[in-house]
Parts: C-alpha cells; structure tokens; sequence
C-alpha cells in the first residue's frame, strides 16, 4: 500500500474487512444494510461505476460480475495513478494473456504486477474461483485515438496485423496475426500499423 498517493478511496467497503485495516479517506458502498459496519468511516453510499471520482489510489475487493464495467471507466480517469484490487485470477489471467480489447487497454494505461493468490476459503461466502491481489500503475495517460484503434483492431483478432489495420483504416505490412500479439506487447502492435504512443 502505497500511502503516500492520497486520497486512498475504498470502493465496497462491506463489513468493513478491509477498510478496518485500510482506514481509507473515503469509503463507497451500495448496500445500505452496511451501514453500521462503516460508522467510523468517511462513508458514501452510492454505486462506485457513476461516482465522479477524479483523483487518488484506489482500493478494492468489487464483485466480480462489474470488473470489465468498473474498468472501462476507471482507466479514463488519469487523476486515479494507483488501483490495488482484489479480482478474480481468471480474468487477470485473461489481461495477461489474451489478445482481448480490455487486455490491451489496460496493458497501454497500466503496469500490472501480480501479487499474492486468495484461495476461495478465505471469504465468507466462499466462493467458487481464485482470486489474485493485482497492483495496477498508471503508466500512461489515457488516449481516446489509441482506445478507438485498439477496438477495432482486436474485433479482428484473427486476421493479419495487415488486413485488421486496412479495416480499421490504418495500414501495416505485418504478417502476424493480431492474437499473435500478447497484451503486453500492445506498444508494438501500435507501432506496427505506425502509430507510435511510447
Ligand atoms: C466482495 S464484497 C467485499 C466486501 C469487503 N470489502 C470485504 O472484503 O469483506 C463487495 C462489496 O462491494 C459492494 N458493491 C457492489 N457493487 C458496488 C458498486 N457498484 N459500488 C460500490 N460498492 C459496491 C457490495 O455491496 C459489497 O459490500
């Protein structure tokens, strides 16, 4: 935990498991039943996805069914430098790995370094997939133009960099194939249909 970016904001405080611990500046839930549980805290009761957050760290353990939602939002607001979150190991696994729209966006606005593996016996309810700690660093600003590109590029993931990029308008004489390329090496699919964003 990196106190020194302020405020720490914890979205999903719940029973308080984390922010206990945490003690964040601002703490956002949905559920009003939590109430009580977050009587000490600098409490919001809203839903996090439509909050006009603009600056600091964030901090979360969110159900997983909204992480691709809290995501395509959360990655246009430069002011956030720093999210450690509590996700589901398959879908980090999948911006690790897969050749995916959401994989190469978060992989151009983000360093994302992997930490500790949360067994499914350590929350209550148990449920039934891993979940993996993930530090995301801001290494970018975020980019409309290169957010658009690697849309269109990745719906064509089974074509050639060559094909996909005169598709989406753009031109490259690469031959591989863009799920060829890993999430990690979206630099160098931009470059290659001569779009240089370093
Ligand atoms: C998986 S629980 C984690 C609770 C707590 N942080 C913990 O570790 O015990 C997720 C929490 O996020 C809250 N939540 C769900 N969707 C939310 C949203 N869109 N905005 C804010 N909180 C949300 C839920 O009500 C729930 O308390």
């Amino acid at each position: 935990m990196d106190t020194g970016i302020r405020p720490i904001l914890e979205i999903g405080c719940g029973k308080g498991n984390i922010t206990k611990f945490l003690e964040p500046d601002i703490c956002i839930e949905l559920d009003k039943k939590m109430t009580d549980y977050l009587k000490n805290y600098n409490l919001v009761i809203a839903d996090a996805r439509y909050l006009p957050i603009l600056r600091g760290q964030l901090v979360s353990s969110l159900p997983y069914q909204i992480t691709s939602d809290f995501f395509k939002e959360v990655v246009k607001l430069d002011n956030i430098p720093k999210l450690t979150l509590i996700l589901q190991k398959d879908f980090v696994d999948k911006i690790l790995n897969d050749p995916t729209y959401i994989s190469f966006l978060l992989n151009y606005v983000f360093d994302i370094q992997t930490k500790d593996i949360i067994p499914p016996r350590c929350f209550s309810p148990r449920p039934k997939v891993y979940s993996i700690i993930t530090v995301f660093n801001r290494v970018r600003e975020y980019n409309e133009d290169v957010d658009s590109l690697i849309s269109c590029i990745s719906r064509y993931r089974n074509k050639t960099l060559k094909k996909a990029s005169k598709l989406c308008g753009l031109s490259s004489d690469n031959n591989l194939k863009v799920r060829e390329f890993k999430p990690w090496q979206v630099l160098e699919l931009l470059n290659s249909v001569g779009l240089s964003y370093v």
